[in-house]
């Protein structure tokens, strides 16, 4: 068996190299930063996204992305989402012929309103039933210390599906198959702009109602605007749906919920990128989800809000208001 790709040594590249090797997979771990490949050598850590976690000895790692993509039967794609296209257009002709693109990212692409999975197809060249996708509740820090947890990994092609399974199973992480890869993706994408509100109510004081609604009404919207993109409407009730909106929103450990309390403290998009250091996706993500919404005359109204104060420097306490005012309709 050939060796799995890990493009992008960040906390979830880091710790899905962990799951793979535990699966039972060589692994070759590709990072931007010679300091990451050098620490990861040397001392089997990546002290600056996951400090308590020692990598086992099948990955090893390189800022090479043509000696990691070269002969691997598994690509996995583990970089911020409005990168992705340049990072692939780079490597995509290292690609082997009949290998698989699994895509970790949850965010959808500023200006074509692309997931990632079509971002991927249209960049690679490669037919979309060689994209796998995995989405679920699985925040990296827990992933890394073995903390039981289930993901979802999906491709239209399900032979594909089953192989990626296989390849990331381990005593930790139990991974379900499903062929719904645009509701998986968009789950992933949209609940990390129901995170951001979520962490604005948290910052605010409000309570569990206030929350428990935010939940509810944002997997509402979400599973909307699936819907009309050709989604299971099932899909949302699943671990990359519901899963992964309640771990995200409900967990200290999330970036995107974390960002979402700075902002509620009231501070500028400025301030809040200051204080935080690794990828919040829903900040950049709200804007393409909030195009995609109205391109297909979608209501989302808690993204559009959470675009508001992200990008139009709403107040929180403000869009909250607005949320509450509208004109009242059926559940
Ligand atoms: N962390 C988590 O718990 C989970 C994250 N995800 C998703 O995984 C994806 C990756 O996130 P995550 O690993 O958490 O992010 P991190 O912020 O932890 O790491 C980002 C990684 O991407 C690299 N990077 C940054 N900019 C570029 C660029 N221009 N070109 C290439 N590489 C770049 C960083 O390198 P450097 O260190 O040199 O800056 C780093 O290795 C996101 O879409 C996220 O939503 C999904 C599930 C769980
Ligand atoms: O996607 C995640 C958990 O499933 C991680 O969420 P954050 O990116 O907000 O940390």
């Amino acid at each position: 068996m050939s060796h799995v790709a890990v493009l992008g040594a960040g906390s979830w590249g880091t710790a899905f190299a962990k799951v793979l090797a535990d699966a039972g997979r060589d692994v070759l771990l590709w990072a931007r930063r010679p300091a990451v490949a050098e620490a990861i050598s040397t001392t089997r850590t990546n002290p600056d996204y996951l400090p308590r976690l020692r990598l086992p000895a099948a990955v090893r790692a390189s800022t090479d992305a043509a000696e990691a993509i070269t002969g691997a039967d598994l690509v996995v794609l583990a970089v911020p989402a409005q990168t992705l296209r340049g990072n692939l257009a780079e490597w995509a002709r290292h690609l082997e012929p009949d290998s698989t693109l699994v895509s970790l990212m949850k965010g959808i692409e500023l200006g074509t309103t692309k997931r990632m999975s079509e971002v991927i197809v249209e960049t690679a060249g490669v037919a979309a039933d060689r994209v796998v996708v995995v989405s679920g509740p699985n925040l990296a820090a827990e992933i890394a210390d073995e903390q039981p947890a289930a993901t979802v990994v999906a491709c239209t092609d399900t032979d594909r599906a089953t192989l990626v399974q296989a390849s990331v199973s381990t005593p930790y992480l139990r991974p379900y198959t499903n062929d719904d890869v645009i509701g998986c993706e968009l789950g992933g994408a949209v609940k990390n702009v129901i995170a951001l509100a979520y962490g604005m109510t948290t910052a605010m004081g409000l309570g569990d109602n206030t929350r428990a609604t935010l939940i509810t009404r944002g997997l509402a919207e979400t599973a909307r605007l699936g819907v009309a993109l050709g989604a299971d409407p099932l899909t949302f009730a699943g671990l990359a749906g519901l899963g992964d909106l309640v771990a995200t929103c409900s967990s200290p450990l999330s970036r995107n919920r974390t960002f979402g309390e700075h902002l509620g403290r009231g501070e500028t998009l400025e301030q809040a990128q200051t204080a935080t250091r690794q990828t919040a996706e829903g900040v950049k993500s709200c804007l393409a989800i909030r195009d995609l919404s109205r391109a297909h005359g979608v209501e989302m109204p808690i993204t559009e809000q959470v675009e508001r104060v992200c990008h139009e420097g709403a107040d929180p306490r403000t869009a909250m208001a607005v949320l509450m005012s509208r004109k009242p309709r059926p559940e």
